[in-house]
């Protein structure tokens, strides 16, 4: 996958060069490139923004410097394959499923905007060439879309095959929130590790009872009374089938 970054804090995105997304790069899996968004700017002061039309506070993004940056790297011709990602506090939310449908592009451009945002009429004028997603990380908001893109590139780029080791699969995401698997949708319970005791606080018996089907029914049980308290919305979200009648006991 190739992944290209715009941005006028190209410095924000160092920590794509760090740990699992490094290696990933580093292993060819990833092709990642950040790019300065004033190389797309030709006036003397490389300027990108300017007042809101209708008044207002703050500035907004010029289209021109995005328009020539995404043709610069989805040439006309090559659009196949690649999406356009926006991160905004007004777009759907990025969600695990939202990262794995974005895991199988082939290459994705990033247009974190700062100020009050891009002049619509790029996304208008991108849309007509490309899929473009408005992307949430968070009802929050924050003064650039860089740090949402680096939520992005890790959740996606985790999931693309060679990039977690098997021993880490996300497969298995430990979060439940990934769509595979047992935990499908469920939050994860409970984790524990060596010492047995520890603090004077004992690991649950049942882990060191060595029965597996008790210990699967175990933590199920205490995924779905964590997600039941704490996001009884993914419960609600539950597919029924994926729930059996022990489950429904609970
Ligand atoms: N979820 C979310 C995205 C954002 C921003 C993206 C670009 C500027 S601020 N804030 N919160």
């Amino acid at each position: 996958m190739r992944i290209d970054v715009v941005t006028i804090f190209p410095e924000y995105l160092a920590p794509l060069d760090v740990s699992l997304i490094g290696k990933a790069a580093t292993a060819g899996i990833l092709d990642i490139h950040v790019h300065e968004l004033r190389t797309w700017t030709h006036d003397r002061h490389n300027t990108v923004d300017d007042s809101p039309c209708g008044g207002g506070p703050g500035m907004v993004m010029k289209p021109e410097p995005w328009w020539e940056a995404l043709t610069a790297l989805v040439p006309p011709g090559s659009e196949d394959g690649a999406r356009l990602i926006v991160p905004t506090p007004s777009g759907r939310p990025f969600t695990q499923r939202v990262a794995e449908d974005l895991a199988t592009a082939s290459h994705l451009v990033f247009a974190p905007a700062r100020y009050e945002g891009i002049d619509r009429r790029f996304i208008e004028a991108a849309a007509e060439r490309m899929p473009v997603e408005e992307l949430s990380i968070g009802d929050y908001v924050l003064a650039g879309g860089e740090v949402a893109v680096l939520v992005m590139v890790e959740a996606v780029g985790r999931l693309l095959p060679g990039v977690l080791g098997n021993a880490e699969s996300a497969k298995d995401d430990s979060f439940g929130h990934s769509s595979q698997g047992g935990m499908a949708g469920l939050l994860e319970g409970p984790v524990y590790t060596k010492p047995a005791n520890w603090d004077g606080r004992e690991v649950p018996p049942v882990l060191l009872s060595g029965n597996h089907a008790v210990i699967a029914r175990w933590r199920r049980d205490e995924a779905l009374r964590r997600t039941a308290q704490t996001r009884p919305d993914l419960i609600e979200a539950l597919d029924p089938a994926a729930l059996d009648k022990k489950d429904r006991a609970q």
